[in-house]
This record gives C-alpha cells, structure tokens and sequence, in this order.
C-alpha cells in the first residue's frame, strides 16, 4: 500500500489548521475547475496532512457553489488516502445535543443542484456506496476523540439538503419522523466523490442546534451555529491533531472497499470511452485507467 495521507476538510467555522509544520500553501490545478481554496500542506507529527477550507477563506461560497469535484480532485493528486470532514450539523434528536461530535456512518442525499459524479457521457461508472464511510478510519477518529476527552458519539444518518436556506418546520418534522440523526449542506456529493476517487472517508458531524423542530428550542439561525462552533473549532482541532499523532505510516485497507472501489465500476469498455473525460479522470481513476 501507498503512503498514508490524511486530508481534512474544513467546514463552517474550521478556515485554518494550527500546528502544521512544515507548512506550505498549494494551489493545484484540476481539469473539474477551481477548488475551494489553496491546499495547505505540512505534517502534523510524522503525519502529512493536508488540509482545504471547503467555504473557502472568508466563507465566500455557499453550499450550492461549492465545486465538490474540484475540492475532491486536487485531495487526490495532493496524495489524500484518508478525508475527514469536519461539518456543522443540526440534530433531530434530543440526545444529540450542540458541542456533542457524531462520528455519522450513514448519508442521505436530497440536494438538487449538484454534480454528483466524476464519471458521465463517454465513461460509465458505478461505485458502491452501501458503506460510505470507511470503518477502520472511523475508528481512529473515535480513539481520537477518546483519547482526547471529546463527547462524540459513533454512528448515525446525516441527511443534506440543498439549502442556503435552513428548513422549514414541516420538512424538520419529516426528517426527524424518518429516524434521521442529523442535518447538513455539504456531505452530499463530497461522500460520493471522494469514493469515485478511492479516497477513505468520514465525518465528523459537530452538533450545533436543533434544526426548527424542537418545542424548547429556537429555531436555528447564523449566529447560534457560529457562537457552537466557535466552542467546537478549538475541539475539532484537538481531534485532528490527535488522530494524525497516532495515524499509521501506511494507507489501510478500508473493509467497505474505498481503497479499489473502481476495480469493477466501470462499465464502458476501454474503446468506447471518450478521450477528452479520460484525460480528466487521470487523477481520480488513474488506479485503474493505467492498468
Ligand atoms: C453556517 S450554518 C450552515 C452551513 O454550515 C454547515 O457547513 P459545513 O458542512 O461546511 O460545516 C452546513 O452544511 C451549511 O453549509
Ligand atoms: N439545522 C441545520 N440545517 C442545515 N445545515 C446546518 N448546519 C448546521 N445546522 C444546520
């Protein structure tokens, strides 16, 4: 197996990474177009980390305009074996309180707008995404999270909706009544691409409100997430610091099959597929295509 590198996505709230060494800033170029931001690169112990703010410095770009190719493409020519997204979620139950990480295993997707797959017209694929989240890094990040005193816990469904508006009650219901464990914007297609791209991913769903659905809670506004996360941020650095203390030299085999998910995705046989979509995927599926 390859080198291992760990990838962290920043979301709300999560614009930097303190404590790398090493540090320099990249901005790589992808054929998918601009990423989010410039990557930055350094190590964390022995540990190369990079790591990318998906909003962008500033939170200039929201949810819907996110270029999740992109973000996902220039991870892996920067080398990312392993992704761990740091998300601000709203939670559908009471026990999933704000400032409480759930390590999510579970993704639904109800976004509408979004390039959903690298893969298209002159270049079919199907991945499996039965298990999106990779268990043996999920279990890292909880030893992480144990080792550093953090409150999370293991498991649980994350649904993304499109947004920018937050939802309205009636949908809060909805979600709730169909055992969903949490909302979000963003997890949806990054889960479904870093896959396509035999990344290992998960995330870490950092509690911040209670959507709009609780009768002892107000509904959720920008100010709310922002005053957690603030609380959170300082947390979630914490856990990656730890996670790429203790992170294995070498990239693991992930027993839901992220590390050969293209072995036999493809569908289009080699003389059908468009040249110009190959040249494209030379980073996401280089793995097979060279074979
Ligand atoms: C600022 S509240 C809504 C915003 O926060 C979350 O972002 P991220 O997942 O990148 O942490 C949520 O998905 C929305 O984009
Ligand atoms: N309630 C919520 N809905 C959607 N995305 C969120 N991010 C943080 N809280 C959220």
């Amino acid at each position: 197996m390859s080198e291992a590198v760990l990838g962290i996505i920043g979301g709300s709230g999560i614009y930097d990474l303190p404590g790398l060494t090493e540090l320099r800033e990249e901005r790589i170029a992808s054929p998918w177009g601009e990423a989010s931001d410039a990557l930055r690169i350094g190590r964390m112990g022995q540990t190369k980390v990079v790591f990318l703010a998906r909003h962008g410095r500033g939170h200039v770009l929201p949810p819907s305009e996110i270029n999740y190719r992109a973000n996902i493409d220039v991870m892996k020519r920067a080398g990312v074996t392993d992704l761990v997204s740091l998300s601000a979620c709203g939670s559908y139950k009471s026990e999933l309180y704000p400032g409480l990480f759930v390590l999510v295993d579970q993704f639904v997707d109800r976004t509408a707008k979004r390039v959903s797959s690298f893969f298209g017209k002159g270049c079919v694929a199907h991945v499996s995404l039965a298990h999106p989240v990779g268990p043996a890094l999920q279990a890292r990040i909880a030893e992480a999270a144990t080792a550093e005193d953090l409150p999370f816990v293991r498991n649980g469904t994350l649904v993304t909706m499109e947004g920018p508006q937050f939802s309205t009650y009636a949908e809060s219901l909805t979600y709730k009544s169909l055992g969903y464990d949490l909302i979000g914007m963003t997890a949806m297609p990054e889960a479904k691409l870093a896959r396509e791209a035999e990344i290992t991913y998960a995330t870490v769903a950092m509690v911040t409100d209670f959507d709009c659905w609780h009768p002892e809670q107000h509904s959720v506004d920008v100010a709310s997430v922002v005053a957690v996360l603030h609380e959170n941020a300082e947390k979630a650095r914490r856990l990656v610091a730890r996670l790429a203390a203790d992170f294995p030299a070498e990239r693991e085999l992930c027993p839901a099959g992220s590390h050969n998910a293209l072995d036999n995705a493809i569908i289009t046989p080699a003389e059908f597929r468009d040249p110009a979509l190959m040249a494209k995927l030379d980073a996401v599926a280089g793995r097979v295509l060279s074979a």
